[in-house]
């Protein structure tokens, strides 16, 4: 038996289309944080509704502790769900919100909620006083309030600006593991995906290409497909002389493996291993992307020190981060 969420061979259908989940398996063991991760379209919303039972399966099956969930209705499967647009009720106080669906006079619970998702003391404000940011934070207190022993969430924070979801993907996590709440999240976006979960399944075309932990994904990206969606820009045969100073950095033999190069695979400024022709200059955070062509690996982003000053045509020296690289299973 397996515990906590184990979804078989799940195959999500609308109409005579093509599967849009076709043949998931993917297991959420108690406790833990999975996220959903690929491109829009790849159907993973469609595999979240399966779950939480907002859709019915073509084929396969979901259960949780070992019992399966068919014919059990969406309100009876103890599971919990957030979305985008938090659907928050506007009319009750945030209090309110957060204490619907617990018992009468949890004022003590209710705080404690509100404390979690950094919002203490927001009991009486009205939902319509509230930034979109704090609106998802109720959301969340709301949806952790019940204790479901499935939290759903999908794609909660994507409705609101970049550094206001990349500090909430922080806290989201902490809320969720100071809980012990096990989810699954549902994101388009690789950075907030590796800040939320444990482990992150990469979709693509309704299907699982790879589960893995974030680090382990990012290390070891199962195919090219996996690899260009974490944001790996160039691809090159290990056993090229252009892929030679890329081995050294990495201390592998040459072999017919593919070498993938994410962005800051390059260094501009460091001792140089190689060479570029600079393409195009840009600064994003402080630092300097230098776009580069690189004999025999071709158009590569290399990070370069604050204020640089480099003109198109120029030719730099470049050193290589072992960190941005990946080998690629063969
Ligand atoms: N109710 C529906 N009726 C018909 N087709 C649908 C329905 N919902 C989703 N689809 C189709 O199923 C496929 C998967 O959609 P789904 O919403 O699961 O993808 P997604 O990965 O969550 O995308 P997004 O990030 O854009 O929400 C898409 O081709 C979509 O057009």
């Amino acid at each position: 038996m397996v515990n906590g969420l184990s979804v078989r061979d799940v195959v999500v259908r609308y109409g005579a289309a093509a599967p849009a989940v076709d043949g998931v398996s993917l297991d959420v063991a108690p406790g833990s944080v999975v996220a959903l991760l690929g491109p829009s379209g790849c159907g993973k919303s469609s595999l979240l509704r399966a779950v939480a039972g907002l859709e019915p399966l073509a084929a396969g099956s979901v259960s949780w502790d070992g019992s399966s969930l068919a014919g059990v209705p969406v309100h009876r499967r103890g599971f919990g769900l957030m979305f985008q647009d938090g659907q928050l009720f506007p009319h009750r106080t945030v209090g309110g919100n957060v204490a619907y669906g617990l018992p009468a006079r949890s004022g003590a619970r209710v705080a404690e909620l509100l404390d979690l998702v950094g919002l203490a003391g927001y009991e009486d404000r009205g939902i319509a006083t509230l930034s979109g940011g704090e609106r998802q934070r109720v959301a969340l207190a709301r949806a952790l309030a019940p204790e479901p022993r499935l939290l759903l969430l999908d794609e909660p924070l994507s409705a609101l600006d970049r550094a206001l979801r990349e500090r909430l993907a922080v806290d989201l996590r902490a809320a969720l593991v100071a809980t012990g709440t096990t989810a699954v999240f549902v994101t388009h976006d690789q950075d907030e995906a590796f800040a939320v979960a444990d482990r992150v399944a990469v979709m693509s075309a309704g299907r699982l290409l790879q589960v893995d932990a974030p680090a382990d994904l990012w290390v070891r990206p199962a195919s090219r497909e996996v690899a260009s969606f974490l944001g790996y820009e160039a691809f090159v045969p290990l056993d090229t002389p252009a892929a030679a100073p890329l081995r050294e950095a990495l201390d592998v033999p040459p072999s017919a493996a593919t070498l993938a190069l994410a962005e800051g695979a390059f260094v501009v400024g460091r001792t140089g291993v190689a060479k570029g022709t600079v393409r195009g200059v840009s600064s994003r955070r402080g630092r300097s992307e230098v776009r580069v062509d690189v004999d025999g690996i071709g158009s590569v982003t290399a990070l370069g020190p604050v204020g640089g000053r480099w003109s198109v045509g120029d030719v730099v020296e470049l050193g290589v981060e072992p960190d941005a690289l990946a080998v690629l299973d063969t």
